[in-house]
């Protein structure tokens, strides 16, 4: 049995190694939406940045989504980025690219030395996961291998199967996030997150999403999630919360619950 694990940043636990640390998403569609969020949310001092990179008008175009990504970091004031293009197969917007080119996106991003995290979904082909892989730890970028499902939850064995999956394929971190039909659900997500930060020897984060899985956002630490996504200026997913009430409400829970 493993402890759970904090997600490490140059040899320091993200979040002063607080379960879960808060990452915060930008979803601007322009260069000066995305400036001006990244400069209003890093002011909010989440601990990672996440830069959704499939709500940006100009995906397309890899030598300005790379400066980009260096004028977003010079607008965080130090806080790490993570680089995510969520398919509109598990829930992100529509993209103009095939996936050879949203691998060789991910791949010029991650070596420009602008991002620390690249999202990659586990539903890619291996030899897509692989090629990610590869260009993302020659850039010495972590790799979060990820799986959505909007429409509802899999049954334990299922999302047990996701983590392991993940870890197997050579992730630095592995992440599910499920829509839960009924309060069963949530308790399944939170089950199967348990046991993988009990089991696996890489970070775990997980979420159920919408009102009923909010619960999660604030609880996952005590099963083992390693990161909450908390709104800075616009949600990119169901039941998120706002940064401040999140770091209101964990700052207590982590009092009652000693950890
Ligand atoms: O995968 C995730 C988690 C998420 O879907 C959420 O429910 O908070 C939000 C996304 O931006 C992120 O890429």
């Amino acid at each position: 049995m493993v402890q759970p694990k904090a997600i490490n940043l140059a040899g320091q636990p993200l979040g002063g190694g607080r379960m879960p640390a808060i990452c915060a998403p930008l979803v601007g569609r322009t260069r000066e939406q995305l400036l001006a969020e990244a400069a209003s949310v890093a002011a909010k001092r989440p601990d990672l940045l996440e830069w959704r990179v499939d709500f940006y008008d100009g995906i397309a175009d890899t030598a300005e989504v790379v400066r980009l990504a260096g004028s977003i970091k010079a607008a965080a004031g130090g806080i790490p980025l993570l680089f995510t293009r969520r398919s509109s197969r598990e829930g992100g917007e529509p993209i103009a690219l095939l996936e050879p080119q949203v691998i060789s996106l991910c791949g010029a991003v991650c070596a420009s030395g602008h991002v620390a995290f690249v999202d990659y979904e586990m539903g890619n082909t291996p030899d897509e996961v692989c090629e990610m892989r590869e260009r993302s730890r020659a850039a010495g970028v972590q790799l979060v291998l990820s799986f959505h499902d909007f429409k509802g939850t899999p049954p334990l064995g299922e999302l047990q199967e996701k983590f392991a999956l993940a870890e197997q394929l050579g992730a630095d971190v592995a992440k599910v996030a499920v829509m839960p039909r009924d309060m069963e659900d949530v308790l399944t997500l939170l089950a199967a997150t348990l046991h993988a930060s009990r089991t696996l020897p890489i970070p775990v984060v997980s979420m159920s999403m919408g009102g009923a899985g909010a619960v999660t956002r604030l609880a996952g630490g005590l099963f083992g999630s390693a990161l909450s996504f908390a709104v800075g200026q616009q949600a990119s997913a169901p039941g998120q919360w706002p940064i401040d009430a999140l770091e209101t409400a964990l700052a207590l829970l982590r009092k009652a619950s000693g950890t």
